[in-house]
């Protein structure tokens, strides 16, 4: 197994700690929450009592296989607990996510939860956002509109592609991925984005996190953000 899945590992056996029974919980996308996933599927199989509300189709299914117990958040629209991965995370605690391309339900739920925790390996901490392209969620019949509006602020959008054709979120929607490198003020710039019609959602995580756990090769560093 190579070092980041190690540590990935260890991210979330981590935030396994944090999961108390009768819980209704986000599930996250990707691999790192995918770990989580499996961690939580062995606790289920013996007899440990939680609800999971799954970010993506890919998680749904995983967390189906593993029999863990599924709500949808039209039925529970109030999660104890989020537990997803992140991409790139600078030390306010900002974040770039969509690498799995499910940003907008992961936002979604995040905002539903009481609670917050993300879970990464130490390579996705960053000084500054940005050397991960970020991710926008548009609407099909805008792509070619917000396409020239992002050139128009450098921001280089690139439709995103999955064997060949456009990438289709679980929503039916396109991502674009931009190169947000120089822009430093976070908020001004996500709201920016989001004053473009056809943008649904940005990738940009400000303010979600409550707890942030870094996997390393041998165990996990604890960040509380004190917010
Ligand atoms: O935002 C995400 C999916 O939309 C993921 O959390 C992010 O891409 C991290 O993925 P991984 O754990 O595979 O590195």
């Amino acid at each position: 197994m190579d070092h980041t899945t190690q540590a990935k590992q260890q991210a979330a056996k981590a935030a396994l700690k944090y999961v108390e029974p009768g819980m209704i919980l986000g599930l996250g996308t990707g691999s790192t929450a995918a770990e989580l996933i499996r961690l939580l599927g062995e606790q289920v199989a013996q007899g440990f009592d939680i609800t999971g509300v799954p970010s993506s189709d890919q998680s749904a299914q995983l967390a189906q296989e593993l029999g863990i117990p599924l709500s949808s958040l039209q039925e529970s629209p109030v999660l104890d607990l989020n537990i997803d991965g992140a991409d790139e995370v600078d030390p306010q605690f900002n974040m770039i996510k969509g690498g799995g391309g499910a940003l907008l339900r992961e936002k979604i739920l995040a905002q539903s939860a009481k609670r917050n925790i993300f879970i990464v390996d130490q390579g996705k901490q960053v000084h500054e956002l940005g050397a991960f392209p970020l991710p926008l969620e548009v609407v099909p019949f805008a792509l070619e509109s917000v396409v020239i509006q992002l050139q128009q602020i450098d921001l280089n959008p690139q439709l995103r592609l999955q064997n060949g054709a456009p990438f289709k979120t679980d929503e039916g929607n396109a991502i674009l991925d931009a190169d947000i490198r120089g822009f430093s003020d976070y908020q001004r710039l996500n709201s920016r984005l989001l004053a473009i019609p056809g943008i649904v959602e940005t990738g940009l995580f400000l303010d979600y996190v409550d707890v942030l756990i870094v996997g390393n090769l041998t165990g996990a560093g604890i960040l509380e953000n004190p917010k």
